[in-house]
């Protein structure tokens, strides 16, 4: 080191500098991450080139899956989501597993060139690029995009009948999973029912912020729903195996304000489903009944509310339907045998993942044909508000699991018969009224639960209702 860079250099540091065993480390050191950086530069082009020469010694083919013109085709959609999604999980995981890969086949993505997806299936190694080329179309100028997958030619029919098909499913279940629940309501007109373009359903998104967390329940009670419930999700190769139809009912009864429209909100956010909720009122034939039925895609609930109400129960089961009263439309009902028929016959045809929920305040009246297990595999009683209920709506509306007024809580809900709308309407009030301190609004509910027990003693609960709570 010269006199010039010595004298820049404190003291301390020249005595480094000096010292000669440190540039016997410092030099075979920097010599090594040359070394290592000139390796890598020539991997990566030998692999580049490797992978080029592969594909003249070897053919590829190309599919492009060009975003959709006027055509209401999904797959272009489908392949983005599947292709984000695997993007995403890039981030977190190098090496993903296919669904339909077979056992030890990995999913590997990696993105090549900033747009670029390497995958494999079942052995095969794909490549997928986004392209957008400019295009002029009757004298316009626009931009074409598409996904486009590159293949070896050998693996042509695997890619044709399993990898693209397995593409889409994939993302067409993360389509369906992305986007927001819907509940649909059957479309009135029957004169326009038979035209090309009638839609059968309208739908709202479904909005409803019930979760199993927020139902007021006994709490086993809930938690033997839920299990049910995963089982009948997880269990579709089951199903599929013993020739079942993949479908489950759910028959929900008991008073007005128990939560049974309320569960199915819970029903449908916890699996994910989307509501089909069928207005039978407004349905004229058996085969208007089909029709709905066959418009509904998987992974659904299918919803009659207030079953007793919709249908003539005391109708002629004993004479079975028949094409002819469906397709002549002498007939301006649905009949038991036709609403029978509606949840037993066509499921095989309708895809799969079907839960179909009925709601009743009068189980009494309901055919027992209609409710015997196998049509409505789990009975579920939605009872009055005792303390296991209370404390989740407590929690729900005041924010706390436990206080010393629940003890008097507890009391009172043994002795009167309030649903949990009841209770819910009365802590509403109760806050509007205290405060968000749950101090007061327990007591305020307390005064308002004794009232109401003094009321129901003398017999006048029945008529005056929940609505008192709003007082
Ligand atoms: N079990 C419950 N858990 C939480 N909230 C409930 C429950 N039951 C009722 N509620 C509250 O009361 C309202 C009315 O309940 P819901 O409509 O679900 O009752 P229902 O049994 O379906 O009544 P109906 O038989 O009249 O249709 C709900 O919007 C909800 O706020």
């Amino acid at each position: 080191m010269d006199e010039v860079v010595k004298a820049a250099v404190p003291w301390r540091q020249q005595a480094f500098f000096n010292s000669s065993s440190v540039w016997f480390v410092l030099v075979p050191l920097a010599s090594l991450l040359a070394a290592y950086a000139i390796f890598q530069t020539y991997f990566k082009f030998l692999r580049r080139s490797g992978r080029r020469l592969l594909n003249v010694l070897e053919p590829y083919a190309t599919i492009d899956v060009s975003e959709p013109g006027s055509d209401n085709d999904s797959t272009y959609e489908e392949v983005k989501a599947y292709l984000s999604e695997a993007c995403l999980r890039q981030e977190d995981a190098r090496e993903l597993r296919a669904e339909g890969a077979k056992d030890g086949d990995g999913l590997v993505i990696s993105i090549r060139d900033g747009q670029d997806i390497a995958d494999k299936f079942q052995g095969a190694p794909l490549w997928w690029s986004s392209v957008v080329e400019d295009n002029v179309r009757d004298g316009r100028q626009n931009k074409h995009r598409f996904q486009r997958l590159t293949f070896h030619l050998r693996h042509r029919r695997l890619v044709v009948d399993e990898y693209l098909p397995h593409v889409r499913r994939q993302g067409r279940e993360i389509l369906f999973s992305n986007r927001r629940r819907r509940l649909y309501t059957n479309n009135k007109s029957l004169e326009t029912y038979s035209s090309n373009d009638y839609k059968a359903w309208s739908y709202v998104e479904l909005d409803h912020p019930t979760t199993f967390d927020t139902l007021a329940m006994v709490r086993a009670m809930k938690k033997n729903i839920m299990d049910d419930l995963d089982a009948f999700k997880s269990n579709k190769e089951f199903y599929r195996r013993t020739g079942k139809p993949w479908k489950r009912g759910y028959l929900l009864y008991g008073p007005s304000g128990t939560g049974k429209s309320t569960m199915v909100a819970a029903m449908a956010n916890y699996l994910e489903y989307d509501i089909y909720d069928v207005e039978l009122t407004v349905v004229n034939t058996n085969a208007d009944l089909r029709k709905l039925l066959i418009e509904t895609t998987s992974k659904s609930i299918i919803l009659i509310e207030d079953i007793d109400c919709s249908l003539d129960l005391t109708g002629d089961r004993a004479r079975p339907s028949t094409d002819d009263d469906d397709d002549s439309r002498t007939r301006t009902t649905v009949t038991l045998s036709g609403l029978l028929n509606f949840i037993d016959g066509l499921w095989p045809a309708c895809g799969d993942g079907r839960i179909i929920v009925f709601t009743t305040n009068h189980v009494e009246k309901l055919d027992p044909a209609l409710i015997r297990r196998g049509r409505m595999d789990m009975h579920i009683e939605m009872s009055y508000c005792g303390f296991e209920a209370f404390q989740t709506l407590a929690m729900n509306y005041l924010d706390v699991d436990d206080h010393e007024l629940f003890g008097s809580v507890e009391e009172i809900l043994k002795e009167v018969k309030l649903t949990p709308a009841d209770v819910a309407e009365y802590l509403m009030t109760a806050k509007r009224a205290g405060s968000d301190e749950p101090t007061p609004c327990l007591e305020i509910l307390i005064g308002k639960l004794r009232r109401r027990a003094e009321e129901e003693s003398r017999g006048e609960g029945e008529v005056r209702g929940g609505g008192e709570g709003q007082g």
